[in-house]
């Protein structure tokens, strides 16, 4: 049996406590929200949870209510096997964001984290802008950055040296880990910062390797297919495990929001990375042009030319795919009560109506 500690409850969160939860409540962590549904974690496992529908009227924004890595006071009900929200903790620290369109509301992604790490992968990603909007991002919510430059086996010593180098003539303080996932180099330096009983979080465009870093420390299961069942009012719903506890009491925090973050940035990036391409798609016969088979495509005849080199044109096309899904998400998430599964369905009538072209 883990205890509260082990979880990463402290003096901090303890003097809270008698005030917020009273001789009848019990503390408890949350380890997974899926919209209306709740999974926390106590000294047994996991427990699915509702919020007391009085939680829902006291909210004064939607970050009031809880979300992964906070801290509840909670009642028991049917054995102990469900239980209701009445409380959250205050928040010791906190990853948000800016509601798109506001420059008040936020969108709370992780609560208590205890360190991020900003993962930037060494070539395609490497963004001295990107790294340091992140470092804001963690400085706004108390929580400790530490870098993580990644895929140090796609460059050279020296181009490392001169990325290390670029980093701090940037000003920025901030612990730097090396390491590559492939050859395994520094990835001993980074289990080394992690403490159990400590919370901490991956933050990163797609595809620099946080998951194989997580999975490298969990197991490949943990984060990509271990589900947990949250059950409400006889519906039941599965969401993956977002708080992790790992076989070394290191606590992990990835939520979907989590990953939306990463997913927007790449669109930025591809937009930068590629302009040459974006800039040539422009003088293809029809604007909405895939450039895989259209008459009058540019980037076709380019590649074909040999200005552009096939090999970059699929790594830009794999990233457009990726980045064009998010964006769809991302607008989609905005409209809050549509389902992941309508979405689905939209993103799918999307794609075959792609066959009807609009010419410019
Ligand atoms: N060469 C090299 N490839 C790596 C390294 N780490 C990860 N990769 C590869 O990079 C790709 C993306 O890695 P992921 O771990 O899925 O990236 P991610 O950041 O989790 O991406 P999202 O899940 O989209 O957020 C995979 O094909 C990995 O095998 C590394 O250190 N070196
Ligand atoms: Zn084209």
């Amino acid at each position: 049996m883990v205890k509260m500690r082990d979880l990463g409850f402290d003096d901090w969160f303890q003097e809270k406590s008698a005030e917020l939860c009273g001789m009848d409540n019990s503390v408890a962590r949350v380890a997974a929200v899926d919209r209306h549904y709740f999974t926390i974690r106590n000294e047994h496992g996991e427990i699915p949870a509702e919020l007391a529908g009085r939680m829902y009227f006291q909210a004064g924004s939607p970050s009031d209510l809880p979300c992964v890595g906070d801290w509840v006071c909670v009642q028991y009900h049917s054995d102990d096997t469900y239980a209701i929200i009445h409380g959250v903790f205050p928040r010791k620290s906190f990853v948000r964001r800016k509601r798109a369109g506001s420059e008040v509301e936020y969108q709370m992604i992780a609560a208590n984290v205890d360190v991020a790490f900003i993962v930037q992968s060494c070539h395609f990603d490497f963004n001295l802008a990107r790294l340091n909007r992140y470092l804001v991002m963690a400085a706004d919510g108390h929580v400790e950055p530490v870098v993580i430059l990644a895929k140090t086996d796609l460059i050279s010593h020296e181009e490392l040296q001169e990325k290390l180098a670029a980093v701090k003539q940037a000003g920025i303080t901030a612990r730097i880990i090396p390491l590559s996932n492939e050859t395994g180099k520094g990835l001993d330096v980074f289990h080394e910062v992690l403490v159990p009983g400590r919370t901490y979080c991956l933050l990163g465009s797609s595809g620099v390797g946080k998951t194989t870093l997580i999975n490298g420390l969990a197991g490949r299961d943990a984060y990509a297919t271990r589900a947990v069942s949250a059950t409400g009012e006889g519906t039941h719903t599965t969401t993956r495990r977002q708080l992790i506890v790992l076989n070394t009491g290191v606590l992990f925090i990835d939520t979907p929001g989590m990953r939306e973050l990463g997913l927007m940035d790449r669109g930025e990036g591809i937009r930068r990375e590629f302009d040459d391409i974006l800039e040539l798609s422009r003088a293809c016969r029809f604007t909405d042009c895939s450039h895989t088979q259209e008459s009058g495509c540019a980037v076709l005849a380019a590649i074909a030319d040999g200005n552009i080199s096939e090999e970059r044109f699929h790594s830009y096309a794999k990233l457009r795919k990726e980045s064009e899904f998010h964006e769809m998400s991302y607008l989609d998430k905005r409209n809050k009560d549509k389902s992941f599964g309508r979405f689905l369905k939209k993103v799918g009538k999307g794609a075959k109506r792609r066959g009807n072209k609009r010419e410019r």
